[in-house]
């Protein structure tokens, strides 16, 4: 039996990656951890290399050098069929909601437990419903069309959807993407209670620097293709590195947060 599946630790293992296009080097040594049942945050200006990041981890971009650990297991050395298993503990949330436009709120979360689960259709229903339910969506919606639902609606389904399979990662693309500030806020919120409930490693990729600072609980940041620092986001404030605090404290708003902070330690 595949080793993820003996126990619920699920840590992500990223050591020593490099990764080149074309002889142009995009992740220079890398090297991070990933905790299970905390929102892990990779955050970096756009082009630092944060989506070629999670690829290697996801398993969609090959590394040129290093290892990418899934709870011990080497991911370029697991077999056919523990990538497929593997696969199926896997949650994804991209950028907009990528709902099937032709398919119910009900049918989109049933999609993933048609596929891959060895569930009844009755246990298939069961399950999706209690997942929307988690996401406060009502039954009275499990028949409209995504184009009849709002944007945060749309991305509750997603989240639903994402963890229909009851899956050990969750790795989420700028998952709040298109939605207003305070929609935002509760996505992230409803993303890391999920997280932290049923122990999920959740990866983030984000550059909203409001949700770092809410829910970011083990933060990564790419700096040029390589890590520049490692923390929680209770230390963003004082980490004397210059690359992180032009990233943080880029808007005037955090600029503040951190003049009134600094007050404090006074
Ligand atoms: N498939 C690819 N082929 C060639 N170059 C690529 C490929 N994917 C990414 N790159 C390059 O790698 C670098 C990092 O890209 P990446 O998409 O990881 O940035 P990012 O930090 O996610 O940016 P953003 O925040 O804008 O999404 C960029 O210079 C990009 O052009």
């Amino acid at each position: 039996m595949p080793k993820f599946l003996l126990n619920n630790l699920n840590m992500i293992e990223v050591i020593h990656v490099n990764k080149s296009f074309d002889n142009n080097p995009v992740l220079k040594d890398v090297s991070a951890t990933f905790q299970p049942g905390q929102t892990n945050m990779i955050i970096g200006k756009s082009g630092s290399g944060k989506t070629v990041l999670m690829k290697c981890i996801i398993g969609l971009h090959t590394v040129d050098s290093g290892k990418i650990l899934l709870n011990g297991q080497n991911l370029t050395e697991m077999t056919f069929q523990e990538v497929k298993i593997l696969r199926q503990k896997v949650g994804m949330l991209f950028q907009g909601s990528a709902l099937f436009d032709s398919a119910t709120v009900l049918e989109n979360v049933l999609y993933p437990l048609e596929m891959f689960s060895s569930m009844s259709k009755a246990e298939q229903i069961e399950r999706a419903s209690f997942c929307l339910h988690r996401v406060s969506i009502d039954p009275k919606a499990f028949g409209l069309y995504p184009s009849e639902i709002s944007g945060g609606m749309q991305k509750r389904v997603a989240i639903a959807r994402a963890i229909s399979m009851n899956p050990l990662y969750l790795f989420c693309d700028e998952p709040n993407s298109g939605l207003d500030p305070q929609t935002s806020l509760i996505i992230d919120q409803l993303i890391h209670e999920i997280t932290e409930e049923f122990k999920i490693t959740t990866v983030i990729n984000s550059h909203d620097m409001n949700s770092v600072m809410e829910i970011g609980d083990n933060i990564i940041f790419i700096e040029k293709g390589e890590k520049s620092w490692q923390g929680h986001r209770s230390e963003i404030f004082d980490t004397g590195n210059k690359a992180l605090e032009d990233f943080v404290f880029a808007s005037d708003l955090y600029k503040k947060v951190k003049l009134s902070h600094s007050l404090l330690d006074k």
